[in-house]
């Protein structure tokens, strides 16, 4: 089975490149053991980093932050990080070459109830003139992204990654500690019958989306003329993972509740990574106004409408808001 550091060649990913990656899995394995410890996490530190040593009372998504910030700071490579945990940049080497942005622990109330959590980053080259300081470098469109993926906490540990050439799909072999390719070139069916959006907002969406879901749950006595099934795991890294592997959509929609969040998910790091991925998968990945990747971030922590997934199914989401516009 071929390894990620064969497939990272494969696609052309600079050798810089590839040692930051596995930089950033290496942290990312020191969370899976973390996680996997579930309500002992923070007790059993021998393998830990002096950093997080006892800190026991701190919530999972903050000491995966910590792990996360340690190992990249210390790699050299990169000269700022930006995290869902973190008020401002976190300046590193200010001769990095690279920016990574990153949410350390997506669905994290799901820690509570042991069930699926994960991380999900993002890379950029960081442009020369910029202050490791500076939030301004991080202001550019998803499109400038040279890598994005998310690691899966799960049963077994799982990494969906893209640096432009195709989303791939690696399982992490904890018998020698590297993650195999175990799905490649992920391709996204067109066509589903399977959504996941969190019904329960139903009340705060835009007439588009209500419409357009009304005509979901009409089955095949409606418009659509077929019956959908619907799924919800309340961790976007779970979802994504689900439409990687078989496909469906994905919706955090406008919501009417308060102008200055038009969506839940961040676009630096929950949107734009996923819709990196999706894409390369053959997907589509809208805000419902525009293509998520082609957003203008005006701030860091900038949140955004999310439709993602199958293509002719984003496309049929779409037409309503057409309609509606
Ligand atoms: O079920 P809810 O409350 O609508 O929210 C679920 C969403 O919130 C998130 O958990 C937000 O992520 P965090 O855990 O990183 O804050 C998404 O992963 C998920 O899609
Ligand atoms: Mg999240
Ligand atoms: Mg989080």
């Amino acid at each position: 089975m071929k390894r990620l550091n064969s497939q990272l060649q494969q696609d052309g990913a600079p050798l810089e490149l590839i040692l930051l990656i596995r930089t950033l899995l290496a942290g990312c394995k020191e969370i899976a053991f973390r996680v996997s410890q579930g309500a002992l996490a923070g007790v059993l530190g021998s393998t830990l980093s002096e950093n997080v040593q006892g800190e026991t009372q701190k919530k999972l998504d903050v000491i995966s932050n910590q792990i996360l910030k340690d190992t990249l700071r210390e790699s050299g490579y990169v000269k700022a990080i930006s995290s869902e945990e973190e008020d401002d940049v976190v300046p590193c080497n200010p001769e990095g070459n690279y920016l990574v942005s990153f949410d350390p622990l997506d669905g994290s109330s799901n820690t509570e109830i042991n069930s699926l959590i994960g991380t999900i980053f993002s890379i950029a080259h960081a442009p020369q003139w910029m202050e490791p300081s500076d939030p301004s470098a991080f202001l550019q469109p998803g499109t400038q992204m040279v890598a994005a993926g998310y690691v899966l906490y799960g049963p077994s540990t799982m990494l969906a990654m893209t640096t432009g050439r195709g989303t791939h799909i690696y399982t992490l072999d904890k018998t020698h500690g590297g993650f195999l390719l175990t799905q490649p070139n992920v391709s996204i069916p067109a066509q589903t019958t399977e959504y996941a959006i969190n019904a329960s907002n139903q009340r705060h969406w835009e007439p588009a989306m209500q419409a357009y879901v009304a005509d979901l749950l009409a089955g095949s006595d409606g418009p659509r003329e077929k019956n959908f099934n619907m799924r919800w795991v309340a961790a976007m890294v779970g979802d994504i993972h689900r439409v990687l592997c078989r496909g469906g959509i994905f919706m955090y929609p406008y919501d009417k509740r308060d102008p200055d969040k038009p969506g839940k998910l961040r676009l630096l790091y929950e949107a734009n990574p996923m819709a990196f991925l999706i894409e390369q998968a053959g997907g589509l990945a809208h805000t419902g106004s525009g293509r998520i990747m082609e957003v203008m971030p005006t701030e860091i922590h900038q949140r955004v409408p999310v439709l993602l997934g199958s293509k002719d199914e984003i496309e049929a989401c779409l037409s309503y808001y057409k309609a509606h516009s």
